[in-house]
């Protein structure tokens, strides 16, 4: 943490540890907060989390450092733990979208050590300025389950690669 961080008004925390948060997070999430050095919530994140983790779609405006990240990082991958088997290499399970490649690069970077503790699961970072075909080489070798990236190149790959499969991201239930 460096100075301006510990002076950011909209990070406070709440009362409120990952561990108490209702429904509990899983064993191997909690460990990768701790070893982040992550043990209260932020009030976005102690609003959100369990409102994602029972499948409640949620829209957040909330300010720049606010803790957004961890806020929908934290539910989608103990939504993937839930998965009985790990997906097929090709299967995508979830898309991250975000508007610039510093955010998604930013994005990926924190979702890593949460990503870590799901077995035989690939992320890939699609961002604009990189050669493409690098992009889909690696995909194709690799495997890709949660594409984290920028609108043009993720619609880019998607055009370019039809044997990712994306039905499972369709849905099945009606919104209410
Ligand atoms: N529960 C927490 N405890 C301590 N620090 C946290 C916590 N959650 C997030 N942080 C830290 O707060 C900072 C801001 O978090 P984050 O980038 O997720 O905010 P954000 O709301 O997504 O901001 P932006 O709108 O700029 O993307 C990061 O340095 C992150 O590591």
């Amino acid at each position: 943490m460096d100075s301006t961080d510990s002076l950011n008004p909209n990070r406070a925390l709440t009362d409120t540890r990952f561990s108490d948060l209702k429904p509990p997070l899983s064993r191997p999430v909690l460990d990768a907060l701790t070893q982040a050095g992550f043990h209260h919530c932020t009030p976005v994140q102690a609003t959100t989390i369990p409102l994602l983790c029972g499948y409640k779609d949620v829209a957040v405006d909330a300010a720049t450092g606010s803790g957004k990240t961890l806020a929908f990082v934290v539910p989608l991958v103990e939504i993937l733990r839930r998965s009985s088997s790990p997906p097929k290499p090709l299967q995508v399970m979830g898309i991250i979208i975000s508007p610039t490649r510093e955010l998604s690069s930013q994005i990926y970077s924190v979702a890593q050590p949460f990503i870590a503790t799901l077995s035989n699961f690939k992320s890939v970072l699609l961002v604009g300025g990189v050669d493409v075909k690098a992009d889909l080489k690696r995909i194709e070798e690799e495997g890709a389950n949660l594409l984290i990236g920028t609108p043009g190149r993720l619609f880019d790959i998607m055009e370019r690669l039809d044997i990712l499969d994306f039905r499972n991201l369709e849905v099945t239930d009606p919104i209410s």
